[in-house]
């Protein structure tokens, strides 16, 4: 019920959207099409009779034109089939692209007035498995099953209402029994077997998306997975979910092996029934010859019909299947009410009131930190400090509107004026130039500012050896110290930046890049915060964010002018420092 309400949904967006009318149109072309081969089908039938009876009595000029009749409708059906064929095809295409084009937009750009990115979301939350799956594989494999499975359906209902008339004037009991016989047939498999091959087929999907997640993190990692020369435990990792994946199918296998039995034997039995049914009436000489012929095409055709969700037990479970994972992620994609946390306030630069903060998996919840208050006014910047997993990143992603669990208010300024630099860069596939001017790789500007950039960071050198129209897989060809020098190039390159966030974000530069890129910022901005360990760091900030373990949990944040606070850290070094030269000489 669930996989038909899904359906549903899916089938509403694909004629409600801008297509929605050349949907329609190719839905009511393909709707006519096979009215126009059952129809023809119907009067091939009677031709049939005819061809047969005149066969048997001997009777040429009967045979001859019913011959005729039956290639005209040869080439008549021909070019109805090939139509509908066409019809069906573009129609698939056009769900496909209503649907992909829905999930995929909703995926990857945030709902009108919102700065909720979904992609990031449900990576964090971790409910839909493999969206990229879904949005890529099970889209195509659901739209041509579903096609494919209407057009079934409409063709067999139309087949019915043509030949179980046809058939009842022959033997209302070949009829009656035939529907009888193919509804109990389809609720045995359905209840046997179809509840079953849709669990496994689930299950399947999921654990082959796994297996591929597993390669594509090899992949992205080879470097340090090589450095680790961690190729045995990926190796292992990779074999035990594939062994559950081989278990998983073995049991699709076991099920399917029922199933196909019970099918071919019911089919096996319907030879018989015709004639069975039939034969009496014609050697007692009250029907002709011709139809016994007739009685079997309708009766196949009937059968055929009735049997439909039964011969396709194994594709409507894979339907089923790929519309629950279609459906939830267009459901967990649906823009929400704004849960209750953090509220956001537009500002000039930034400041906390009152902020408290949590992890954002519910499974795994964590105050970070509570009641925190402070700004960051125009002309000020800050050094966010603190041991190491105490929650400074957490502290940045807030800001940023990534992390909005807990309560309080942070007021930024307009999101097109802030830069974020996270500590291993984002390198985007594309040229040297789109690059650099991501995210508005589309935007023009003329090389000479590009490269006046890359000499700013001093990346001159990479002029040397590529253009800047040159793509390239620039994550594996720069090092990180480059890459971070990059995204500093970005900031220059974009004039609409006022503010910057920035966590580790010259971790990988030697000293003398460091206060280079540091000189640039300050040139450039009027304000930032960085999250950095480095001592060096504090010459290039105004003030400091100390984040300090407290005894009871969530950690306690104070924020401190750049000279106060390394007055206090210098305190706590030396009374250190005398407390171990005590405790030495105690002991
Ligand atoms: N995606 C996440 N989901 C749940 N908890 C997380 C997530 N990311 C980080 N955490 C937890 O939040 C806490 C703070 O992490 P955070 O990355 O902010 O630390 P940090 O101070 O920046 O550390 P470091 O200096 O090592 O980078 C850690 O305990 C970490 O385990």
């Amino acid at each position: 019920m669930d996989a038909l309400r899904g359906a549903v949904i899916l089938a509403r967006h694909a004629f409600q959207d801008t297509r929605g009318p050349r949907a329609v149109a190719w839905s009511v072309a393909v709707f006519l099409l096979l009215l126009a081969e059952v129809a023809t089908a119907g009067h091939y039938s009677v031709v049939q009779k005819h061809l047969i009876t005149a066969l048997q009595a001997k009777n040429a000029p009967v045979f001859k034109k019913s011959l005729w009749q039956v290639g005209g409708i040869i080439l008549f059906i021909s070019p109805i089939i090939a139509l509908r064929e066409y019809a069906a095809g573009m129609l698939g295409m056009n769900w496909r692209t209503s649907l992909t084009t829905r999930l995929a937009r909703r995926y990857l750009t945030p709902p009108k007035g919102s700065e909720r990115h979904p992609y990031y979301a449900l990576t964090l939350t971790g409910e839909i498995d493999n969206p990229d799956q879904r949005i890529c594989q099970d889209v195509g494999h659901f739209v041509n099953s579903a096609v494919s499975f209407t057009q079934d359906m409409i063709r067999t209902t139309l087949s019915v209402l043509t030949f179980a008339p046809v058939l009842y004037s022959i033997s209302p009991t070949a009829c009656l029994g035939g529907i009888a016989y193919a509804v109990t047939g389809t609720l045995v498999s359905a209840r046997g077997f179809g509840i079953w091959l849709g669990f496994y087929k689930m299950q399947s999907l999921q654990q082959e998306a796994t297996l591929r997640y597993k390669l594509i993190r090899v992949r992205e990692n080879a470097e340090s997975i090589a450095f680790f020369d961690g190729g045995e435990a990926e190796w292992s990792k990779f074999k035990t979910s594939f062994d559950s994946l081989l278990q998983t199918l073995q049991k699709t296998v076991m099920v399917a092996v029922g199933y196909g039995m019970l099918n071919r034997s019911f089919q096996w039995a319907t030879f018989a029934v015709t004639p069975l049914l039939v034969g009496p009436a014609y050697l007692e000489g009250k029907v002709e010859y011709g139809v016994i012929a007739q009685a079997t095409m309708a009766f196949n055709i009937i059968l055929e019909a009735c049997t439909l969700v039964m011969q396709r037990l194994e594709s409507l479970s894979d339907i089923s299947v790929r519309i629950r994972r279609l459906a939830a992620l267009d459901q967990a994609l649906e823009p929400t009410q704004r849960e209750p946390g953090i509220s956001r306030r537009q500002a000039h630069m930034l400041r906390f009131q009152g902020v408290s903060l949590q992890t954002p998996r519910s499974d795994v919840c964590q105050v970070l930190f509570e009641n925190v208050s402070f700004e960051v006014p125009e002309g000020q910047s800050l050094l966010v400090v603190g041991e190491s997993g105490i929650g400074k990143s957490s502290l940045l992603r807030a800001a940023a509107g990534l992390w909005v669990k807990g309560c309080g208010t942070i007021e930024l300024c307009d999101r097109h004026s802030v830069f974020f630099m996270p500590q291993k860069p984002y390198m985007f596939l594309g040229s040297l130039k789109e690059q650099l001017l991501y995210p508005h790789a589309d935007d023009v500007r003329p090389d000479a500012d590009v490269e006046e950039a890359l000499r700013q960071v001093h990346l001159q050198d990479l002029l040397d050896r590529h253009n800047l129209s040159d793509t390239k897989d620039w994550a594996s060809l720069l090092s990180l110290g480059q890459q971070q020098r990059i995204n500093f190039a970005r900031v220059l390159l974009r004039p609409s930046i006022q503010f910057a966030l920035m966590d580790e974000c010259t971790s990988a530069c030697d000293p003398e890049n460091e206060m280079l890129l540091y000189q640039l910022l300050r040139q450039r901005l009027r304000s930032y915060v960085s999250v950095g360990h480095r001592p060096s760091l504090q010459n290039f900030h105004s003030h400091a964010l100390w984040l300090r373990r407290s005894a009871f949990g969530p950690a306690e944040v104070t924020m401190h002018s750049m000279v106060e606070y390394q007055m206090m850290k210098k305190s706590i070094q030396q009374l250190s420092a005398s407390l171990i030269i005590f405790l030495s000489k105690c002991l």
